[in-house]
């Protein structure tokens, strides 16, 4: 279980939570929804240490986030740019495998996400969709008890979308807390547990059943936004 405590952040004037309560399950896919620039990254970033925190605490199984092993316990990787350019994906997976001392087969992983043909390739050389193929075989190689998702289906066609539900499937089944922000309301409503949504600095658990949709229009969509262009 992983435990959010009254949060709080700023970006100097700009408050992006207030006083923000919630907790993580394990074996629960957790969905993280709110429009461009509310805060989701920003969150993502506070759980997993990448931001200082001055108010507020957060705690896997009682484990503070100011204890050293707590980073440990947490995988995240914004996006494709944290991946090396000059690196092999074989490299890549074989880094993440040695630090985080997984017992997860490298082989296994590569054959689950058909990306054995590559895998000799570096970085610079993939397509954007297969650089996001990699970052979630990153997380799925790391094994790490918490993993937490920016918006895993970016750039992904319709098929690999299948795989990371696959995967997603999986990870939950193997007890894994995880918390997946995304815009794809459609796929969480097919994946997640329970889904958040942020609003006005603070988290509002929906039910994730037929009304969700509705919900999303009525709290975020801004008619007024969308202008008339002809
Ligand atoms: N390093 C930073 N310094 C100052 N402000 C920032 C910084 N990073 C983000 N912001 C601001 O914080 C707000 C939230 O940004 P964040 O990236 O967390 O939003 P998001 O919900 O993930 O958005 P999106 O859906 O567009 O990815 C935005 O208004 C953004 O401009």
């Amino acid at each position: 279980m992983m435990n959010v405590k009254r949060l709080s952040f700023s970006y100097k004037s700009q408050s992006i939570l207030d006083e923000v309560s919630f907790s993580l399950k394990k074996g629960e896919i957790t969905g993280l929804v709110a429009p461009n620039g509310t805060g989701k990254t920003t969150l993502l970033k506070l759980l997993a240490n990448l931001l200082p925190t001055k108010q507020g605490e957060f705690l896997i199984d009682g484990e503070n986030q100011r204890e050293m092993s707590y980073k440990k316990r947490i995988f995240f990787l914004e996006n494709v740019e944290g991946l090396m350019r000059e690196l092999s994906v074989l490299d890549h997976l074989k880094m993440i495998q040695s630090f985080w001392q997984s017992e997860v087969e490298l082989s296994w992983v590569l054959e689950k996400f058909s990306l054995e043909d590559i895998q000799n390739k570096p970085i610079r050389k993939l397509s954007l969709g297969q650089k996001q193929s990699v970052l979630l075989m990153l997380y799925v190689m790391s094994d790490a008890e918490v993993l937490l998702f920016d918006e895993p289906t970016n750039a992904l066609d319709p098929t690999n979308v299948l795989v990371m539900n696959e995967m997603m499937d999986y990870l939950r089944e193997k007890g894994k807390i995880i918390l997946y922000s995304s815009h794809n309301l459609e796929n969480l409503k097919l994946l997640a547990d329970r889904i958040f949504f942020l609003k006005n600095q603070k988290i509002i658990e929906m039910e994730n059943d037929a009304s969700i949709f509705n919900s999303y229009q009525t709290l975020f969509v801004q008619e007024e936004k969308v202008k008339k262009w002809t």
